[in-house]
């Protein structure tokens, strides 16, 4: 499923009204009717619905939207919330063929007007703006979302909630608070965003008849359950341990030698076919009853940290994984100096990896790399703050991996997962029971697995995240709350998940 910026969308607009020659009255009628249709699944004929209605291609679609579900005898009010001469091109059309089906159409220019309708209402569906949203609301259509957004009435938006903009934005927004969207054609970026994805409350997309051979690739796109199980492998039955790879997880120290036990772990359960550890050696009798399918390489360390020299035969590995519990010490660092430069093998580096992570090095490497950055430990990387990687993470994600050569998994409620050359996908599996300590260990074991097994690097990748964040879904459902997951929860999990992926 594409995700679509403004400019995109209205690029696909063009392509399919101008060059494949859809009659842009037809295109808006088939998208209004294709909402209405997905709108009147959650709506009983005895509800009372106000339609609220703009000026532009929004408003055209409610038009379109209010004159079915009145032509299916629905209770519908429809309230125009700008004046008749704004109202232009493909929308005044569908205007017009709204009044010329017999329907009344209300209007007001200021928001009392329509308030009594509003507190009456059981449903009230927002077609005011879409994405030609520009700057802060201008009234009435600020107080009409005010009014709205205060009624117990179900708020459903077409497209995007209004005051919601189509793309990343730093500015502060009021805007319409939908308990479901039905968004025309592809989600917009702004479904994605921390400060956004609040507003469209529960989303579907409908296809409103666009020609998908001939719209341009945005190279931006949701990673979906039917993607996985189209692209996970399938295991071949003469199979041996070699095949699945063999990996290396470096981390842990003395304080911390718990979480390269996680991702070893998480990468066996994940079909790594071999896992060594390498790890300080002191630490090694504390983890090694954890972890028995696992063998065992001692790092020199200084003062409970690792240090130089990096394991001997870095290139008999299939994947790498650098950074779990490690520590940020500067003996720990010119670790993985040495291994950016040694290993010709894909190496991930997650969590104390990621400080003061020597970029230069990086992008001198040949073979892949893949930094697992939150939001935090990307600003650290980037030089920014955190609330700007949280307002631009599509932006700042595609910048940075194809500056340093890198693949690039940022985490969150979506996961951004970036190539080098730009294209992203992006994974909404998950929840808050994946908030915690231990989760990024498993999620980076299991990456490690998917590099291993998989031929394309952004499968891979994008396989791993999603199938982390459904068996916490899944465990949530179940037998666990998001209070009481655990990292090590998740990892037990994961047999039950790959039996229904595979
Ligand atoms: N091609 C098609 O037919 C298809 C179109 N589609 C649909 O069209 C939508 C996009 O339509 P669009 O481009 O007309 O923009 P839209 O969101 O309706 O807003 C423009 C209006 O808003 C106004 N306005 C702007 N900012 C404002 C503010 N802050 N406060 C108040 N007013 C503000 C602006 O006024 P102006 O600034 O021009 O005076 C103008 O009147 C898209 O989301 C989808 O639903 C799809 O169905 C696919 C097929
Ligand atoms: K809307």
């Amino acid at each position: 499923m594409d995700i679509v910026t403004a400019q995109e969308m209205y690029e696909w607009d063009r392509v399919t009204i101008e060059d494949v020659g859809i009659d842009g009255a037809i295109l808006m009628d088939s998208a209004g009717r294709a909402v209405a249709d997905d709108m009147a699944s959650h709506i009983e004929k005895r509800d009372k619905i106000v339609v609220l209605i703009g000026a532009g291609n929004n408003g055209g679609d409610g038009f379109v939207i209010a004159r079915t579900l009145l032509n299916r005898g629905y209770d519908v009010e429809a309230w125009q919330v700008v004046p008749d001469e704004k109202i232009k091109g493909d929308a005044a059309k569908h205007r017009s063929l709204f009044l010329a089906s017999g329907y009344e159409l209300h209007s007001c220019k200021e928001v009392g007007e329509v308030k009594p309708s509003l507190e009456k209402a059981d449903v009230i569906i927002d077609a005011m703006l879409g994405i030609g949203v520009r700057g802060g609301l201008r009234e009435p259509i600020a107080d009409i979302v005010q009014e709205a957004n205060a009624q117990k009435a179900r708020r459903m938006s077409v497209d995007l909630p209004t005051g919601v903009p189509a793309d990343e934005t730093d500015e502060q927004i009021t805007a319409f608070h939908a308990d479901k969207t039905t968004i025309v054609a592809a989600p917009k970026m702004s479904a994605f965003l921390e400060k956004t994805s609040s507003y469209y409350g529960k989303w579907n997309v409908v296809e409103i008849g666009l020609p998908s051979p001939k719209l341009p690739d945005p190279r931006r796109q949701v990673w979906t359950e039917a993607d996985v199980k189209r692209t996970l492998p399938r295991r071949d039955r003469n199979a041996h341990k070699g095949s699945h790879g063999k990996g290396l997880i470096v981390g842990g120290s003395t304080v911390m030698p718990g979480s390269v036990a996680m991702s070893a772990r998480a990468s066996l359960r994940s079909g790594a076919g071999l896992i060594t550890i390498a790890t300080v050696e002191s630490a090694i009798p504390s983890i090694a009853p954890f972890i028995q399918e696992a063998t065992f390489v001692g790092l020199g360390e200084k003062e409970g940290f690792a240090c130089r020299p990096a394991p001997s035969s870095l290139s008999d590995y299939d994947g790498i994984a650098f950074g779990m519990g490690i520590g940020r010490q500067e003996p720990t660092r010119s670790l993985l100096s040495e291994i950016l430069q040694e290993a010709d093998t894909p190496l991930l580096i997650d969590a104390d990896g990621l400080y003061e992570l020597p970029l230069d090095l990086m992008q001198k490497r040949e073979a892949p790399t893949i930094l697992t950055p939150h939001p935090g430990e990307f600003a650290q990387l980037t030089g920014k703050s955190i609330s700007d990687v949280l307002a631009r993470p599509f932006s700042l994600s595609r910048t940075f991996a194809q500056a340093y050569g890198v693949h690039l998994v940022l985490k969150g409620p979506s996961t951004i997962i970036t190539s080098p050359d730009g294209e992203q996908r992006v994974d909404v599996s998950g929840n808050a029971g994946l908030a915690k300590g231990g989760s990024g260990d498993v999620l980076s074991g299991m990456l490690v697995a998917m590099i291993m097994q998989h031929d394309s690097m952004m499968d891979a990748l994008a396989n791993g995240c999603v199938l982390h964040g459904k068996t916490a879904e899944r465990l949530t459902s179940d037998d666990h709350s998001m209070i009481d997951l655990l990292a090590s929860d998740v990892v037990e999990g994961l047999p039950i998940t790959f039996r229904a992926f595979s």
